[in-house]
This record gives structure tokens, sequence and C-alpha cells, in this order.
């Protein structure tokens, strides 16, 4: 099994804000997204980026994933993102608008010229329509270890702009896009996040949108406030009778009886040595988030 990293709750913060990233410090979120893209205004953001790249160079911020999401491909800022990202070593750089695979192929070939640690990642945000379009190949590029390849987030908010599709309770216009991406980043062995839920105040909204990203298979979800963090940390983990499930499932499969066999019955249900994985991986996310 190899080792999970849980990303439950990734909290989006704007480079701009100084307080936001100190407070950062003491979030319970698994991973930060430092944004020097849309949430800073064009006048801040050679400021923003000083300011992220110095916080993350200072640290601090324990077993929380750093993520530093730079400015588009094609804007004027996105050489110097780039660059100052890489020397501020997060684990990963998140690039907005990936709208085809020949973006993190030059994104790859670049982070080599700049001596890019070898364990820097690439994240891609899916959010333009020409992406979902092209979303098998996008995803493809996780098989080109130059790529670094090893997420994908999902932009609703722009893809509601590009595409005019409302915010609807359940989603349904954006259903489809959602399920095509789960299915290429799974076809690759890469992780991916479901978007923002942007009524703050709207607490039942925001756990049936937790719950349902979960269940389409989601392994976490993007956040905007401190607030939703908590909500987010409990849906995407393993509850109780989840983990006594699995290792029940685990423990089956290893009685002597059961040995060499496919499949079994389990308190009245058919369970498959399939099942037996998908319990190892239930019991590893528990584990890693301890
Ligand atoms: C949405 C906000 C602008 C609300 O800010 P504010 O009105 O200040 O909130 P509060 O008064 O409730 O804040 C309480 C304290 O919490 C801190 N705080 C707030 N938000 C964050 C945060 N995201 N990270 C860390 N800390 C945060 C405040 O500083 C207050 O602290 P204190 O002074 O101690 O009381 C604001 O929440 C915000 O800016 N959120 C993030 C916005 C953002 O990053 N947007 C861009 C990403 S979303 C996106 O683009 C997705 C994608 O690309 C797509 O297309 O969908
Ligand atoms: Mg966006």
């Amino acid at each position: 099994m190899p080792t999970i990293r849980p990303r439950r709750s990734v909290l989006y913060m704007p480079g701009s804000n100084a307080r936001a990233l100190e407070k950062a410090r003491e979030i319970a979120a698994d991973a930060l997204i430092l944004d020097l893209e849309d949430a800073v205004a064009p006048e801040a953001k050679a400021s923003a980026r000083d300011q992220v790249c110095a916080a993350v160079k200072a640290g601090g911020y324990g077993r929380r994933e750093i993520v530093i999401r730079t400015n588009g491909v094609g804007t004027p800022w996105f050489k110097d993102d780039l660059a100052a990202a890489v020397e501020a070593k997060p684990d990963a750089i998140l690039i907005p608008k990936v709208s085809a695979p020949e973006t993190l192929h030059q994104i790859g070939a670049q982070l080599n010229g700049l001596w890019a640690e070898p364990t820097l990642r690439i994240w891609a945000m899916i959010e333009t329509p020409l992406a979902i379009l092209d979303i098998e190949r996008i995803a493809r590029a996780a098989q080109d270890p130059r790529a670094r390849l090893a997420c994908f987030v999902m932009g609703t908010n722009d893809l509601a702009k590009e595409t005019r599709a409302r915010f609807v309770p359940g989603r349904a216009p954006m259903l489809p896009w959602l399920t095509s991406a789960i299915l290429a980043a799974r076809a690759y062995g890469i992780d991916i996040l479901d978007g923002v839920y942007n009524d703050l105040k709207n607490e039942e909204g925001f756990r049936a949108e937790c719950e349902q990203g979960r269940d389409l298979g989601f392994d976490g979800k993007t956040l905007i406030h401190p607030a939703q963090v908590g909500l987010a940390n409990a849906v995407f983990a393993p509850d109780e009778a989840e983990l006594t499930q699995a290792r029940a499932i685990i423990a089956a499969f290893e009685e002597p009886e059961n040995q060499g066999k496919g499949a079994i019955q389990l308190g009245g249900r058919m369970v498959e040595l399939l099942h037996a994985e998908m319990a190892k991986r239930v019991v590893a996310l528990g584990e890693a988030i301890g």
C-alpha cells in the first residue's frame, strides 16, 4: 500500500493577506494553498509573491502540505511566480487554468531548468471547458515523471463563469464534468480535490456538498474559510463504523479457512479480495489521519 497523504481539507488564502498566512499555522487543514492568482489584485501581485515565499521559507506549518498557486501561464506574472515558488520549496505548485497536457510538459521542462527539488509536485486546476474536453490526455501527463503531476483541483467558480452553468443544490449541471475528471484522475493514479463552496453561512448546504463530493470519489475539498475545515475533515475521513468494518474484512481473509478464497460471506454480505484491498486503503487513510 503506497503512503497516503490525507487531503480532506485544502484551504485557500490570499497571498496578500498577511494575517491569514500567519493564522494558517494554527488551522487544522491538511493542506494550504497560498494564492497568487484570483484572490490577489493586480497591483498587489508582486508584494503577495514576496510575502508568500517568505512565509513558506520561514516554515512553521507543521504537517500541513504547502502549495503555492501561481498566476496563469500566459500572464505577465507567471515566470517570476514560478521561479520564486521553486526557490521557496513548497510541497507543490498549483497551476491555474490548465487546458492541455502540453502546458504541464512545458512547465516540467522549466522546473528542470530552475533546479527544482526532486520532491516538488505539480497540481493542476481543472476549470476550463477545454480542460474538461481533454481531461484524459491531461491526466495522462502523470505518466511522464518530468511533469510531476500529482493532483487535480476542480475550479468550479471558473467553470460556472465559462459555461454559464448555475450553482444549484445537487450540482446537476456540473456532475458530468466532475465525474469525468475523477475518472481521468483515477485512471492515471493522481489525487483529485472538489471545488469550493462559496456560501460561507450555509452549513447545511456545505455539508451536503462535502458528502456528495466524498461519495463521487474526491479525496477532499478545497475551502475558502477556516470555519469550513472541521466539517471537511470529518466528512472525508473514514468514521469508526467504516474502520471497524474494514478491519473485519481484512481479518476475515486472514482466517486459515479463507486462505486461497476470492470471495467469502461476512455478516450476510459477499466480500471479495477487491474489498479487502479497499479495506486496507481505508485503514491506511485512518492511520495517516492519526
Ligand atoms: C471570504 C473571505 C474574504 C472572508 O473574509 P473575512 O470577511 O475577513 O472573514 P472573517 O471575518 O470571518 O475571518 C475570520 C478570521 O479568519 C481569518 N481568515 C478568513 N479567511 C481565511 C483564510 N482563507 N485563510 C486563513 N485565515 C482566514 C481572517 O483573517 C480572520 O482572522 P482574525 O483577524 O484573526 O479574526 C476570506 O475568507 C477569504 O479571503 N477567503 C479565501 C479567498 C480565496 O483565497 N479565494 C481564491 C480561491 S477560490 C478559487 O479561486 C477557486 C477556483 O479557482 C475556482 O475557479 O473555483
Ligand atoms: Mg479559478
